[in-house]
């Protein structure tokens, strides 16, 4: 299963095709999320299918439970590799994800439950949305809550992923952004790691933005990355 998802955070569909064009980023997993989204729609999903990217379209649902079902339904058609909705949504809300993209026809599609944005770190998450568990009892809870409900998987940071997969699981998917070539590159992220680190802590898949899209060599530093991810994917694999 593919496993690096390089986020095309980009305004538009040509800022996104040019950069995949001018840096023989043609085909690569990627992530399309709200931002170029809601400026392109689902044509850009149909170009990128087109040309042969696995796609993860990062949405993050949170409504209420028909809502949610009739727009996971919508996406069904789309033949997506993940899609996501946020966890504390609740169990009914996952559920009716679950059964919109069946009733949509995606068997094949992933669901993700987004745990605690990688933007956040435990003393902000506790005061501002006042909750006295800690940040790793928060997304274990909502990796559970995920399982239980049909979520094929979680968005985490890789910090939290081992302990997931010792929970839920090796085949329960630890999606995890926030990921640096070095930690202390950080912008508006909080939990991040380097992409060795991130298989060490037991992610299953990493996405990659700004340090491939704002590099001045946008093509040397996705390799660098995919290297470093793949070389732990594979000892860990053969060990
Ligand atoms: O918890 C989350 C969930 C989603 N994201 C998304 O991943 C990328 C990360 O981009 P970087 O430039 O590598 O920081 C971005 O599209 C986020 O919307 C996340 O960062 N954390």
């Amino acid at each position: 299963m593919e496993s690096l998802f390089l986020a095309l955070d980009f305004e538009d569909k040509h800022q996104a095709r040019t950069f995949l064009h001018n840096h023989q980023l043609t085909g690569v997993p990627v992530k399309v999320g709200m931002e170029l989204y809601y400026k392109e729609g689902p044509s850009l999903l149909y170009e990128l299918k087109e040309a042969g990217h696995p796609i993860f379209l990062d949405l993050k649902l949170y409504d209420i439970p028909t809502t949610v079902y009739r727009t996971m339904r919508n996406m069904g058609s789309l033949a997506l590799d993940f899609v996501n909705v946020h966890a504390t949504g609740g169990s009914t809300m996952i559920r009716a994800a679950k059964e919109g993209l069946q009733d949509g026809g995606a068997d094949q599609t992933k669901l993700l439950a987004v745990t605690v944005l990688t933007s956040f770190e435990e003393e902000t998450m506790q005061r501002e949305w006042r909750v006295t568990d800690s940040l790793h009892e928060l997304v274990g809870h909502y990796a559970r809550l995920g399982q239980e409900n049909g979520a094929d998987g979680v968005v985490c940071s890789p910090h939290e992923a081992m302990s997931i997969q010792k929970e839920c699981g090796e085949d329960f998917y630890r999606m995890t952004p926030g990921i640096r070539l070095r930690t202390d590159e950080q912008e508006d992220q909080k939990r991040t790691a380097t992409p060795s680190l991130a298989r060490e802590m037991g992610a299953s898949g990493i996405v990659v933005g700004r340090s491939v899209t704002r590099s001045t060599t946008p093509e040397a530093t996705y390799e660098r990355l995919k290297k470093e991810w793949e070389r732990h994917v594979n000892e860990t694999t053969v060990s």
